[in-house]
């Protein structure tokens, strides 16, 4: 099918599932919250991989690989950490046409999983710190409306679990994590995030304290989690019986963190480039970042010496490390071949016709803004790295404005209201009291199938108090600045 036909700002939601299908990303599965990943999202996750990996060395992260299933008597182990979660938990009752003694749970998350291990290879100080991370699929049975990368039955994630002697320590890895998960999304995806705080009600239940990076679309006026790292404390450590001896002869609790990023940052990417033609990949994700096409009017154009431009410009630019490609395929128009590598988001395309040819230059043209330029053969490889660059700058600028634009502060209750009838992203005087947050969502339930306001984080980065500044909720006096709104 040619082209796109659904509007990004008049139907959202229909916009991205074709954007994701026409981009080559995703193909649609019999069973319903689960998706086919395509190449071109499987190389876009990988060169995120490859960054994260590289990174994980220097953190003298260890990679692992657990099991997929956990028993019932596991994955029950730690209550209050798995209640809330039980009705998404999926479970294997059967082999064949047998029972199994026990259903055994597929994991949701690894903590039961890894956690009795950990127990038995931390005896000493000198067992610490432990670091090991998975790159692995989980599974939640999910009943919320299923959207591909954003909310999946399941997805592929990496979940990274960290043991210290000292919670100096633990906090101190918290915000390196986090600071990678920034570095993702801004660096590579061109998104920016929030680096904040989760509140009492929002965090990890199992956990300390939970540190997240929120994203926000500005279409849906909805925030979203983009990557989390949590504090656990000492609570799974006492759980779990994971104790060190240290060098005096005293056993202790370890302090423990666990973090992860999924494929849903894939999703993220799509919402927050994507336009009326499709994708628009960040040149540094890309996994084609130029497509050169051959344009001849005339059957007898000289099109062996275009073609000839053509292989040699492909030629050129691989080898400087462009990741760049011919589509010389003469089933197809150079007119079905553009709009097919706009909907693929290829951040370039060169075009090489007769004139080109003959003034040794190329075309060059923009999938995020349209500019053409002709550039001369002899600094083509020069122009298209400042091209590349300039595309993955715009990006994340524009983005970085239409997020600005949507984030209102406010004081009061009826301009909270207001703003999030607004789809904005709020920022609020809030007292910091989990009741309060209780009641906002339940005074903002009413509003359809929208779903609650809640907290999104409590910013690192909080604006100026002036003195006597009260909660927007409940009057008391603020303690912080929060970030509020509706979210995936
Ligand atoms: O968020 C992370 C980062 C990677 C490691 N795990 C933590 C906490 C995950 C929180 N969580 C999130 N979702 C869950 C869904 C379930 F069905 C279930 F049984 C348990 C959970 C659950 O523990
Ligand atoms: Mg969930």
């Amino acid at each position: 099918k040619l082209g796109m036909t659904y509007k990004k700002d008049a139907s959202f939601g229909d916009w991205y599932s074709e954007a994701v299908v026409h981009g080559e990303m995703i193909e649609y599965y019999g069973v319903s919250g689960c998706y086919i990943l395509m190449p071109s999202a499987m190389r876009v996750w990988n060169v995120l991989k490859d960054f994260f990996d590289s990174d994980m060395k220097k953190l003298k992260v260890n990679p692992y690989y657990f099991p997929l299933f956990v028993t019932e008597s596991a994955l029950q182990k730690e209550k209050d950490h798995i209640e809330g979660f039980a009705p998404e938990v999926a479970w294997v009752t059967k082999s064949g046409q047998s029972d199994l003694e026990s259903p055994i749970a597929i994991r949701p998350t690894s903590e039961t999983i890894m956690y009795p291990y950990f127990s038995k290879w931390i005896r000493s100080y000198r067992d610490l710190p432990f670091r090991c991370y998975q790159w692995c699929n989980v599974v939640r049975w999910e009943f919320s409306d299923p959207t591909p990368f954003i909310r999946s039955r399941e997805f592929l994630w990496q979940e990274g679990h960290s043991a210290f002697a000292t919670k100096e320590e633990a906090d101190e890895e918290v915000l390196q994590v986090l600071e990678l998960y920034r570095r993702i999304y801004e660096e590579f995806l061109a998104v920016p995030v929030i680096k904040g705080r989760k509140s009492e009600m929002e965090k990890f239940a199992g956990g300390l304290y939970t540190t997240s990076v929120e994203a926000f679309i500005p279409n849906t006026g909805r925030g979203i989690q983009a990557a989390t790292s949590h504090c656990l404390g000492q609570k799974f450590a006492d759980m779990f019986g994971i104790k060190f001896e240290d060098d005096k002869g005293s056993r202790s609790n370890v302090w423990q963190n666990s973090w992860g990023y999924s494929t849903r940052s894939i999703g993220v990417m799509v919402m927050t480039h994507g336009d009326d033609k499709g994708l628009v990949l960040p040149p540094r994700v890309a996994p084609l970042q130029v497509i050169v096409i051959p344009v001849s009017y005339s059957k007898d154009a000289d099109m062996a010496s275009i073609k000839g431009a053509c292989e040699s410009t492909v030629c050129t630019l691989s080898q400087s490390g462009i990741r760049a490609e011919l589509d010389d395929r003469t089933n197809h128009s150079p007119g079905w071949k553009y709009s097919h590598w706009e909907m693929k988001g290829v951040p370039l395309r060169i075009e090489i016709g007769p004139k080109d040819v003959a003034n040794k230059q190329v075309r060059i043209v923009r999938r995020d803004n349209g500019a053409k330029v002709d550039v001369p053969l002899t600094n083509l490889v020069d122009e298209v790295t400042v091209l590349l660059d300039g595309i993955q700058e715009n990006l994340f600028r524009t983005a970085t404005e239409r997020r600005e634009a949507c984030i209102q502060v406010i004081h009061t209750w009826d301009e909270f209201i207001a703003a999030l009838n607004n789809k904005r992203l709020i920022l609020a005087p809030w007292c910091d009291e989990e009741k309060v947050e209780k009641d906002v969502k339940v005074r903002t339930r009413g509003e359809g199938e929208l779903g609650a306001a809640k907290t999104l984080c409590t910013p690192f980065d909080q604006p100026e108090f002036p003195q006597g500044t009260m909660c927007f909720a409940s009057g008391k006096p603020a303690k912080t600045w929060s970030f509020w709104g509706r979210s995936y």
